[in-house]
């Protein structure tokens, strides 16, 4: 038997098993199954916690639908709330510093990129040609925090089919590596309503990393001046960036109960 912690950041939420004392063999297929949320123990993220040579912990993400990814927001909030105490984070995106707060925490994030890997050289980041079936949409801007995102600013953003549009774009050939899909709208100086269909998740309540590149992303167009207040369906997050410095990102992180299970049958 194996112990785990179900936890959310503004209700996007994660299994999070601490694999340094008992390790645990994650794969695509054992972290789809414990994601299944009719047949497992269900989940936006599984986060597997492990040692760390140059850090207090590592920290593996894993999408419901089973693939790895660099960096989860709002996971990385609820691991000094696991651990019970400030910690740095080794992940795929860098190492992170994540301190407690009353209520949750506040994170350094690192530097945005915008130079994005993934988008063929043909597609330059803020003018971004649009295949016609976003046509839709206005230009997206591209922002890299970890993980790859694409943020549409829209006048109205009820009037937005996420549900449609999010899948089709974050399955595009544009992206090889798939795409996190932010649908913003501006509603004051400093403050922006935030939907996201996330790579492997699909709809979430939340996603920090989704609200670092949206907020970004408006500070370079000036849109809006920071520190940013970004509303998602679950709640705010503040999100503060200079140009060429880090991300802090601040937020609640929320322990809902403990488990055990048997990780042999997933
Ligand atoms: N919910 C997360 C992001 C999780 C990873 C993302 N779906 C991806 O595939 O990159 C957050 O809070 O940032």
């Amino acid at each position: 038997m194996g112990r785990f912690s179900k936890m959310h950041g503004l209700g996007n939420d994660f299994v999070v098993i601490d694999a340094r004392a008992a390790p645990v063999a994650m794969n695509e297929a054992r972290a789809r199954a414990i994601a299944d949320r009719h047949a497992g123990i269900g989940c936006d993220q599984l986060i597997v916690i492990g040692d760390a040579p140059d850090a207090d912990v590592s920290m593996q993400i894993f999408n419901a639908d089973g693939s790895e990814v660099e960096a989860c927001g709002n996971a990385t909030r609820c691991v000094p709330l696991f651990i019970g105490r400030d910690v740095t984070i080794r992940t795929r995106a860098g190492l992170l510093d994540a301190r407690l707060i009353d209520g949750g925490a506040s994170v350094d994030m690192g530097a945005p990129r915008f130079d994005w890997d993934a988008i063929p050289l043909a597609y330059p980041m803020d003018t971004l040609t649009m295949p016609a079936s976003w046509e839709e949409l206005p230009a997206p801007a591209a922002v890299n925090v970890g993980n790859p995102h694409v943020i549409f600013f829209v006048d109205d953003l009820d009037g937005v089919d996420t549900a449609r549009l999010g899948p089709m774009i974050e399955q595009d050939p544009l992206f090889p590596q798939r795409v996190n899909v932010n649908f913003a709208q501006v509603v004051g100086d400093g403050h922006i309503r935030l939907i996201v269909w996330e790579r492997g998740a699909g709809l979430t309540r939340a996603c920090g990393t989704g609200a670092c590149a949206t907020a970004v992303a408006a500070i370079r167009r000036k849109l809006v001046h920071g520190p940013v207040t970004v509303t998602l369906p679950g709640g705010d997050l503040i999100i503060d960036w200079r140009p060429s410095g880090s991300i802090r990102m601040t937020g609640p992180a929320t322990h809902v109960f403990d488990g055990e299970a048997d990780w042999s049958r997933f």
